[in-house]
């Protein structure tokens, strides 16, 4: 997908809404596990339910890896049911030799047919050129990311001053167009969003980290957004668990409306996709 649709989406809808379809068996509604494939049912229940108010979905592949070889099936079927004018992110945190990497493209991009995909950046640019250059495919390269573990090596301050992940942005921003190459981007890092922008003017951030690990949603606008959206906000458990009996997608429904009409809010307060 080009940017230019994903933008036209998010004004559409007036929405950077990603939902994470993270769902797992232990945790979906009772009702649903005699199904043949529950985690199926239930994912397009989900989509039926957000696809207004969503204008990306983000299946994290642990959760189908978990469910054994069926799990890929699973993945693959969910992908297809997502609606053609929302943008698709397989979460996988790859990142590895350029052969490898290789193959990982050709998995998600060529068989899986995912729109993008999650790149760890440890290994270098080596490891992230095979993503790049493929038009409408995108790599989404972890910039700094929501967890408590981040500080370990992305807050490390280099000899200048700078953080390493404001060094790992600027040179991945130089390596992918604003056209191919995201980052991820903690909704919980608050001011520090700011900084990755100052790295990336024009990139767009994956910002996961709303909903469940209690992120800032104003933050992420106010720091992170830029005039033409410049943002998508991931939410999956907040969504996914927001009920838990028959009447689950509805619950479902609620939270993404909630959070779209505070996205639309937040659009018009800071001038985000007005024009
Ligand atoms: O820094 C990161 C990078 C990825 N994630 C992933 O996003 C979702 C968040 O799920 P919630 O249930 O909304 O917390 C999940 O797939 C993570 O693996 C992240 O949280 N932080």
């Amino acid at each position: 997908m080009k940017k230019s649709d994903i933008v036209a989406q998010m004004r559409r809808k007036q929405s950077c809404l990603c939902v994470g379809l993270d769902a797992s068996l232990e945790k979906i509604p009772s009702h649903l596990k005699t199904e043949k494939d529950p985690i199926l049912i239930f994912n397009k229940r989900i989509i039926d339910a957000t696809e207004p108010y969503a204008v990306a979905y983000k299946p994290n592949v642990a959760f189908y890896e978990a469910l054994g070889p069926k799990g890929w099936e699973t993945l693959a079927e969910t992908l297809a049911y997502i609606p053609k004018d929302c943008f698709t992110i397989a979460d996988a945190k790859r990142g590895d030799i350029g052969n490898t990497a290789e193959a990982y493209a050709k998995a998600f991009f060529d068989v899986l047919d995912v729109d993008s995909v999650t790149l760890a950046p440890y290994m270098g640019a080596d490891s992230i050129q095979p993503f790049l250059g493929r038009l409408g495919k995108w790599a989404i390269v972890l910039g700094l990311t929501s967890n408590a573990g981040s500080a370990d090596f992305q807050m490390l301050t280099l000899a200048d001053g700078s953080y390493v992940f404001e060094s790992v942005v600027r040179q991945m921003a130089r390596l992918g167009s604003p056209e191919e190459l995201m980052f991820v981007v903690g909704a919980t890092r608050g001011e520090s969003i700011a900084r990755v922008r100052a790295a990336a003017p024009e990139h767009f951030f994956l910002v996961p980290g709303v909903g469940a690990q209690g992120g800032s949603l104003e933050d992420v606008i106010r720091y992170g957004a830029t005039a033409e959206g410049g943002v998508l906000v991931n939410s999956s458990r907040g969504i996914l668990y927001a009920g838990s009996g028959t009447d689950f997608a509805q619950r479902a429904e609620t939270e993404a409306k909630r959070l779209q009409e505070e996205m639309a809010r937040l659009f018009a307060l800071h001038g985000v996709l007005q024009g």
